[in-house]
């Protein structure tokens, strides 16, 4: 392979930007029309080990083809970015890519960690495919607490080495996607030692095989971690050491180095060594609207063809989509769709906005970044993952069907919720964050997801039937359930209680303050992005996107009742306001709902769905989905003469 990266010298240029930006029109069909990028045989009648090898074949010759239209000129790293989504990867490699990491956090981690000098050596060399990483962080013993993390790197001056030791079980990398099989190197993050110092978790690039034969190198202990609730084809792996040595330059130096007599020069900031995380969560925001997206489509489309029960007697049975409960397990997370892309774009902007800042040395608002990647990345993924099991139940019985593609959309959805950082301990993350503004109020007024606290608590919320009202209530709240948890937490330190364990006791109220404030950034965003396009779409289409943005409001609103009325002015009679509002929007929205689905362009290929096509056609897709059974290649399986007519003719 021969994709040709030029490395740029100049320290603002923001190279993990590069891959998100759509200069091209996306040729979607050139990989969906691909025969060989078909599986011959549904996926779920495959054992464990056919998945992955079929798995493997596939991502090659997927990225193969991004590397073909990348030498024809055709678009750039924006197609990996495509192929690599919730969007056209998880249509071709339904169960996970074992390849993903290589693209999504070996590679920015490269180019995030590493010197210019590192860059020139590996990124040219990862980019070509002639290695293949992962990101090997998480262990046996620890994942959110990568402080504690047990791998060691101990510098030995004699030799200019590190050598990687694990020195318990529980310091097995555990989990990398990737790692069983798949990748022969990969950033492992591990504990540095040097002049009989531990200076903290450092990134490492390690060979992990041999580049030939593939086999474990010396003292490499790897394997898969074996089959989880979704994603079985992404190959997780484990991965032990026993004394592996590598070159002093294999430590990504660009933020802390270890000089060759092995003097350790500190980093501007140790938290620089987790940017790749950072980069991860907020492009998750993006593919938690995407998975919702397809499954918003796959249950619209199906409560458009299915009928069931009567409303009336003696009257044909309607579509359930005229269920006024189905519209409202329905719309509000297509409403939710378009909030979270909007949030998405937007922390998208801010992301490369501040990683700029970040390239000329300037620090400042990292903690805010970091605040919001957080909150945003943990909001979107639970609301997308309860989304998605809300709209498989929406389908009724056929929605527990594989073919209708919901169980696969789920298990890579709810995986979300836990990789790249657990939300819960996000939204602590998140916490952590807003109390230290609120306790030093005077920083507040700078930040713009933050200035609402300067004045939220005393603002009057009156109640009105507006977004606007739903956002200053939204903010009050928040503002108001931080302010409570500091109060609490300040109480129990003065009742003679440490800072931590304060904390730890305050953190159900801390992790749902945080919740909120991510809530009031989506809102929002939604409303700024809706006024934004008012003036530039039909009238038509801006009273529809008004609709959504109501219904996100209303439902956001809804959701939290209780704090509204401890909180803000809210009244017992304004509840049943705002459950008025959200009825009327439901009906607003019924005869444009099949539309707005059909409008995240998502092909019946995409989907992968019985339930979702275009043509409507559920039920023989069904049926013929069921042929596929090997179970029905034979009118009588085996089984029966050997157990069940045994069992029936015997007399027991
Ligand atoms: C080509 C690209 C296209 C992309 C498109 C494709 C889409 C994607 C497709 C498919 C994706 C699938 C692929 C992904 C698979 C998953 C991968 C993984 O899971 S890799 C493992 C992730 N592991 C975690 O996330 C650990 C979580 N734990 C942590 O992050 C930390 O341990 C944490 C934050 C919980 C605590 O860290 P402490 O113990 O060092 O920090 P404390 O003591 O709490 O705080 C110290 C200070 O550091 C700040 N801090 C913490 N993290 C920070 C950060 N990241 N940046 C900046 N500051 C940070 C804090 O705010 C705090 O600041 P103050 O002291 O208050 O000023
Ligand atoms: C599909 C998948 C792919 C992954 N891919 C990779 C990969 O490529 N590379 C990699 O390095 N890792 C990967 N991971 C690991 C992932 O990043 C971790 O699982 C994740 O960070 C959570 O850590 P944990 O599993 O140790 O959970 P734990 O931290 O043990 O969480 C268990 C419970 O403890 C709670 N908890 C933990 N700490 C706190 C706290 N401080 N305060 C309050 N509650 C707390 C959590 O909220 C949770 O309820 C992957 C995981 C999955 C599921």
């Amino acid at each position: 392979m021969s994709a040709k990266v030029v490395v740029s010298k100049r320290r603002n240029v923001n190279r993990q930007a590069i891959f998100l930006i759509t200069l091209w029109p996306f040729p979607e069909d050139f990989f969906l029309s691909d025969p060989e990028l078909k599986s011959k045989v549904p996926l779920e009648y495959l054992s464990h080990k056919e998945k992955y090898e079929e798995a493997v074949r596939k991502a090659c010759l997927l990225f193969r083809k991004v590397i073909q239209l990348q030498n024809e000129g055709k678009g750039g790293m924006d197609n990996f970015r495509e192929v690599l989504g919730g969007q056209l990867g998880s249509a071709i490699l339904p169960d996970g890519n074992p390849i993903t990491l290589h693209y999504v956090m070996f590679i920015p981690t490269l180019m995030g960690q590493g010197t210019i000098e590192q860059q020139a050596e590996w990124i040219q060399k990862a980019w070509n495919c002639d290695i293949i990483g992962t990101y090997a962080q998480t262990e046996l013993g620890h994942g959110t607490f990568i402080r504690g993390l047990e791998t060691v790197a101990k510098y030995d001056p004699k030799t200019e080495e590190f050598v990687l030791h694990s020195p318990t079980l529980t310091a097995y990398k555990w989990w990398p996607g990737g790692l069983g099989h798949s990748a022969n190197y990969a950033v492992v993050v591990a504990q540095l030692y040097t002049q009989g110092k531990c200076h903290g978790i450092h990134p490492f690039v390690v060979q992990l095989r041999d580049e030939e034969t593939h086999e474990p190198l010396p003292g490499i202990k790897i394997g898969e971690i074996g089959c989880k609730l979704g994603m079985n084809s992404t190959n997780n792996g484990y991965l032990g050491f026993d004394n592996v040595r590598i070159p002093r330059n294999y430590m990504l130096m660009k933020n802390s180095q270890v000089l060759p007599d092995g003097t350790y020069v500190k980093s501007p900031s140790s938290k620089l060594t987790y940017g790749t995380m950072i980069f991860v969560r907020v492009v998750l925001v993006q593919d938690a609207a995407t998975y919702l997206k397809k499954a918003s489509i796959i249950a619209t489309r199906y409560s458009a063809i299915r009928h069931q029960s009567q409303i009336k007697p003696d009257q044909p049975e309607p579509q359930i989509l005229d269920y006024v409960t189905q519209q409202y397990k329905l719309f509000p997370n297509i409403a939710s769709c378009f909030a979270f892309q909007y949030a998405a774009t937007w922390l998208w902007d801010t992301y490369n906005n501040i990683t700029e800042e970040l390239e000329t040395g300037q620090l400042d608002n990292l903690p805010e970044l970091h605040a919001t990647a957080c909150v945003l990345k943990a909001v979107s993924t639970a609301d997308a993952a309860q989304g998605v099991e809300m709209l498989r139940l929406a389908c009724g019985g056929h929605g527990y069907m594989t073919a209708s593609n919901l169980p696969s959309t789920y298990g890579l959805v709810t995986a979300m919720c836990t990789y790249e950082g657990e939300n819960t301990v996000l939204l602590l993350q998140t916490a952590r964050f807003l109390v230290k503004m609120w306790q030093n109020k005077t920083n507040v007024y700078k930040l713009p997801t933050m200035k609402y606290l300067a004045t939220a608590l005393n603002r009057a919320t009156p109640f009105e039937k507006s977004v606007e009202w739903v956002i200053a209530a939204l903010q009050k709240t928040a503002a108001g359930k931080i302010d409570l948890a500091n109060r609490h937490l300040n109480e129990r330190v003065a009742k003679g209680q440490s800072y931590e364990d304060a904390w730890n006791n305050t953190s159900i109220e801390l992790v749902s303050a945080a919740e909120v404030h991510g809530r009031t950034i989506i809102v929002e965003q939604f409303y700024n992005t809706v006024q934004g396009y008012k003036s530039r779409v039909s009238k038509e289409l801006g009273t529809v996107l008004e609709q959504l943005l109501q219904l996100y409001a209303v439902n956001a609103a809804l959701r939290c009742t209780g704090d509204f009325l401890r909180f803000t002015e809210v009244l017992g009679k304004d509840i049943t306001v705002l459950q008025t509002w959200l009825e009327e929007l439901l009906s607003q929205i019924r005869p444009n709902a099949v539309g707005l689905v059909d409008s995240f362009d998502m092909r019946d290929e995409i989907l992968s769905s019985a339930l979702g096509c275009y043509d409507g056609n559920v039920y023989e897709r069904l049926f013929n989905e069921a042929q596929k059974s090997p179970l029905n290649a034979e009118p009588v399986n085996k089984s029966y003469n050997l157990y069940l007519k045994p069992f029936i003719k015997a007399q027991l």
